[in-house]
């Protein structure tokens, strides 16, 4: 998979985006999350991969094994290069998701790649073990996920730069960790709580990263996407 900074497209709408995309000149690996596929739907990625990007559409399912099969079975048909559930949908969950991708992927193409939510970046310890009535460290139930995710047959998981490499220690090194809750140092970490730069998520073993607000709210977001490769150490 390819491993560019991965810029999400937290926008409203389409012109926004078209408005953004439009400032670089080069194939980027973007992510199409809630907030805009809410608004603008499959056209948005048909036009998004027109451009030649690769796309990460994350959704986050999380319903019953069914559902997200049958919903699985029709993003595969959009061709894009990446997919998400939550790992807390359960092992049924996760491998009838890979069931879905399996079965909507047209012959002789690439099925998306499938990766599970562990903890979310905007998620502390304290929290998890208040509200989720989780009785176990935040890295343990990460790494928790992380093996139910591996068990089920899914192709990687999405957590923090923090918990990466006990991942890779566990779940091998090509397993993907997908790591938002990127900031450059000394920025702004808004409502994620699990952040890391760019050269630190390198070292700990993560193989994508996410970047929204410190690329999409920049000055100069081009500037913003090379100073960020550039530490994340560009393509490998
Ligand atoms: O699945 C995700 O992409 C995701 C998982 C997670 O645990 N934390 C997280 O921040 N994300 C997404 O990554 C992006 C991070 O955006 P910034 O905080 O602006 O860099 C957002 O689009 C989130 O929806």
């Amino acid at each position: 998979m390819n491993n560019k900074p991965i810029i999400a497209l937290d926008f409203p709408d389409e012109q926004k985006v078209m408005t953004f995309l439009s400032q670089f000149n080069e194939p980027l690996f973007v992510k199409v999350g809630l907030e805009l596929y809410l608004q603008a739907g499959p056209d948005i990625i048909r036009e998004i991969k027109a451009q030649g990007h690769d796309i990460f559409l994350d959704l986050k399912l999380h319903d019953i094994p069914n559902t997200v099969k049958s919903a699985m079975k029709g993003l595969a048909k959009l061709g894009v290069d990446l997919v998400n559930v939550h790992a807390a949908g359960g092992s049924n969950m996760m491998a009838a998701a890979l069931e879905g991708l399996k079965e909507g992927t047209e012959e002789g193409k690439q099925r998306p790649a499938l990766i599970a939510v562990t903890q979310l970046t905007s998620t502390t310890e304290e929290e998890m073990q208040n509200e989720q009535k989780i009785n176990l460290s935040l890295d343990q139930s990460v790494l928790h996920y992380a093996k139910l995710a591996k068990s089920a047959g899914l192709d990687g998981v999405v957590c923090s730069v923090l918990e990466a490499k006990a991942i890779s220690e566990v779940c091998g090194e090509s397993f993907l960790k997908v790591t938002p809750g990127i900031r450059m140092a000394g920025g702004a970490a808004h409502d994620q709580k699990r952040v890391a730069t760019p050269d630190f998520a390198r070292q700990e073993g993560s193989t994508q990263i996410v970047v929204g607000r410190a690329i999409t709210q920049a000055e100069n977001p081009v500037e913003a996407y090379h100073a960020v490769q550039q530490l994340w150490g560009g393509q490998q």
